[in-house]
């Protein structure tokens, strides 16, 4: 896709900090932010024909079918002004990446990858306070479980090809961003 110059993945588990830190690099250093799991929440609550299956997995902390999710971060780049992206919590998993590389034809520049002990994670799902449909104890086990059958094999395949960044996910909001920053100094996209 023509409309891409850089674009970056940002991958963890479930509260690991994903969208936080792609709050900051995006003002930071001008990307796109298009997080997958918000996107999936704007069709649940615009009364889509989809809307009550993305509730239903979203529920379950399962991971949605690969052409909605992708049908839905390729409009989100066609209809931005910027070309440099950050996409948030996507692939995850294999077939999600597939189909990505399939229909938008693109692969990522590089990958960071939060890197955060479980019960962190948990924590502070269950902290968010945002009345999310899926930050609840069951939820987030069943999110954990897919995560690490289903996402972390994503993340290797980018580790074997050279594109992984693993940033140790602990510690505050600041010193996070402190671990992130210098990585998009050095990699000096284009703009
Ligand atoms: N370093 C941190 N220390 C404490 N709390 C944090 C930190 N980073 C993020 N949080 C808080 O933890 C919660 C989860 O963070 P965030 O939404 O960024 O994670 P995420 O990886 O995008 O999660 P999810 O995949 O569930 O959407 C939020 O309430 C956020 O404010
Ligand atoms: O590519 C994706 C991204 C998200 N989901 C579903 O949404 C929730 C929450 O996602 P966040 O990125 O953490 O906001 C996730 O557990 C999945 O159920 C998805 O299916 N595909």
């Amino acid at each position: 896709m023509e409309l891409l110059s850089s674009f970056a993945v940002l991958l963890g588990g479930p509260g690991s900090g994903k969208g936080t830190q792609c709050l900051k690099v995006a003002e930071t250093f001008g990307f796109e932010h298009i997080g997958a799991g918000d996107l999936l929440r704007k069709e649940m609550y615009s009364g889509s024909e989809n809307g009550d299956m993305i509730q239903k997995l979203m529920k379950e902390g399962s991971i949605a079918p690969s052409e909605v999710t992708v049908k839905l971060i390729k409009k989100a780049i066609e209809s931005a002004e910027n070309s440099k992206f950050l996409i948030d919590g996507f692939p995850r998993s294999e077939e999600n990446r597939m189909a990505y590389e399939r229909i938008i034809g693109a692969e990522p520049n590089f990958v960071l990858f939060f890197d955060c002990p479980e019960e962190v994670m948990v924590k502070r799902v269950l902290n968010r306070n945002e009345g999310r449909v899926d930050d609840n104890e069951h939820t987030v086990k069943e999110r954990l479980k897919v995560y690490k059958a289903i996402t972390l094999p994503v993340v290797n395949h980018y580790a074997k090809k050279g594109k992984l960044y693993k940033v140790d996910g602990t510690g505050t909001q600041e010193e996070i961003f402190e671990r992130v920053r210098p990585i998009f100094t050095s990699l000096r996209l284009s703009t």
